[in-house]
């Protein structure tokens, strides 16, 4: 069953079947958005249904809250929550200061404020999302849908004076219509192939009117689980820097892979 996964499943796996195992009893977990998150709320879905681990999760989307509910995990809103123990997310790029790209699936608005919100955000990723700068995968930004082409004019405008080395701008489409988000607004992907100063970057879009918020998460993750599509998975950490590398078996998760896979 397993050698139907590709090395990239295997290794979103192997990270999130990690990344669970820092949950404990009692805690409010914010619970990611994403195909790796998705492996990592069956993984805590598995422990609440067989081991009674018993934890409050606030999703990231509607798409994450589904899951969570199928597979058995107490779903509260972050207002409910207040405070969160831990958030565990994917990432579409992180680099060494585990500064991430994320909102490549849409859901970076609620995925940022629910990390920001948690004392320890942990991605959770396969090794190919490991870059030395951020900006090959595209920049996405959550814009209202009103004046989005004048939105993303003034964006267009703002990258000229930006250390980037591209600077196209596309409307992320859902079929033959723009892609809403949760919230009801669009994104733009900002293909700008490598960003020289993401810290300016993030700053700047977040003033310009339209723009509600970049998926730049700098200085918000502190720890990365990085999994291997082998089974190797090294869980590292900023202050302390690799504090672990091992090795997970496949075979006691068949079921999982079943579940996801299917
Ligand atoms: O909006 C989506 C999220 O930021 C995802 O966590 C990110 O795109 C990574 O997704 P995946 O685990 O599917 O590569």
């Amino acid at each position: 069953m397993t050698g139907d996964l590709s090395p990239i499943d295997k290794a979103k796996f192997v990270a999130a079947r990690r990344a669970a195992d820092l949950v404990e009893d009692g805690m409010r977990v914010g619970l990611g958005t994403g195909s790796t998150a998705a492996w990592l709320v069956r993984c805590l879905g598995e422990a609440v249904r067989d081991d009674g681990l018993k934890i409050r999760g606030v999703p990231t989307s509607a798409r994450t809250a589904a899951l969570a509910r199928e597979v058995g995990i107490e779903v509260i809103s972050l207002d409910e929550a207040r405070w969160l123990d831990i958030t565990i997310d994917g990432a579409d790029e992180f680099d060494a200061d585990l500064n991430l790209i994320k909102g490549g699936g849409g859901a970076l608005l609620q995925e940022k404020i629910v990390a920001t919100a948690s004392d320890r955000m942990v991605v959770i990723a396969d090794a190919g999302k490991e870059v030395e700068a951020l900006g090959a995968f595209p920049l996405p930004a959550e814009v209202i849908p009103f004046g989005w082409q004048t939105t993303r004019a003034l964006i267009e405008e703002t990258l000229v004076g930006m250390d980037v080395l591209g600077r196209d701008i596309t409307l992320r489409m859902n079929g033959d219509r723009p892609f809403v988000t949760d919230e009801g607004n669009h994104i733009l992907d900002l293909h700008l192939r490598r960003i020289g100063n993401p810290r300016q970057l993030a700053l700047v879009l977040n003033q310009l009117p339209g723009v509600v918020e970049n998926g730049l998460f700098l200085d918000i993750c502190d720890t990365v689980v990085v999994g291997h599509g082998d089974g190797r998975v090294e869980l590292r950490d900023l202050n302390e820097g690799t504090v672990e590398e091992g090795r997970l078996d496949f075979v006691d998760s068949d079921n999982l892979f079943r579940d996801i896979s299917d």
